[in-house]
């Protein structure tokens, strides 16, 4: 708990410690699935189950951009929205997530239709998507920054992957080429408006709880993946269940 006021660059560096702490490169599915130790079906009900926050993100973006208050603001936050969204059917990260689960040999009306969804998948997004829309906007924008750590995680998925799965291209992990610098731009525009608006004790402590905040959100959902699909799997009714597990 903090209990005085932090310097910004001080407020930044109590943040990148809750990172490096709770961050979910950390997560053992996580190094799982980028060291190959899982097999196609696994790694399909990853993908699945991620395809909820991917297309959730720009709901939340959506329901934030509508509460910012000046134009500046909201430009920035509309860029998010047409990279998640894309400016043209097929375009966009939703539509290229969509080819990861293409890849992986996942029917598309499956996966949009969510019904393969693990229940823990679904409470943590939802959770998130609930967050943004019902905190202050300083503590939504906080709640982004997990993007900070997010291209050091995305560069070891993506050469882990490629090395380790016979079933997975360069082409099926598009996704996440642009991402390595959609997230520096944004994180790096969230981060100096957290610095620059949490100038009170609270609104410091508003801002760190909510990147933790975050942080559990991804953490839960790798620990929902771990539950049901990593031995002795225990799928909840009506879930994902993997065809092969070659
Ligand atoms: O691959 C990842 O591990 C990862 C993590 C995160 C994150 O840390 O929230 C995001 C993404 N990817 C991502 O692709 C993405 O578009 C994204 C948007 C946001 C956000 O909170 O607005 N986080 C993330």
């Amino acid at each position: 708990m903090t209990t005085q006021l932090l310097t910004p660059n001080e407020l930044e560096q109590a943040l990148r410690a809750i990172g490096a702490e709770r961050y979910h490169n950390l997560h053992p599915f996580h190094r799982a699935l980028h060291d190959g130790k899982l097999n196609k079906g696994q790694v399909q009900a990853w993908a699945l189950n991620r395809y909820y926050y991917q297309a959730s993100i720009p709901a939340k973006d959506a329901s934030l951009l509508a509460r910012l208050p000046t134009a500046e603001l909201r430009r920035e936050w509309r860029r998010r929205l047409e990279d998640h969204d894309g400016t043209e059917p097929g375009s966009g990260g939703v539509a290229r997530w969509l080819k990861l689960t293409d890849g992986l040999g996942l029917d598309r009306a499956y996966v949009e239709s969510l019904e393969g969804l693990l229940p823990g998948t679904k409470f943590a997004v939802e959770a998130y998507v609930h967050f943004v829309r019902e905190r202050s906007v300083l503590e939504a924008i906080a709640s982004s920054l997990t993007e900070l750590f997010s291209p050091t995680i995305i560069s070891e998925r993506v050469s882990g992957m490629l090395q380790n799965y016979a079933f997975i291209t360069e082409e099926t992990l598009a996704y996440f080429k642009p991402r390595l610098t959609q997230a520096p731009q944004d994180s790096a525009f969230a981060l100096a408006y957290v610095k620059e608006h949490a100038r009170t004790v609270e609104q410091q402590q508003s801002v760190l709880n909510a990147l933790k905040f975050k942080c559990g959100v991804l953490w839960s959902m790798l620990d929902a993946l771990d539950y049901a699909y990593v031995t002795p799997a225990r799928i909840p009714p009506g879930s994902f269940r993997p065809e092969t597990a070659a």
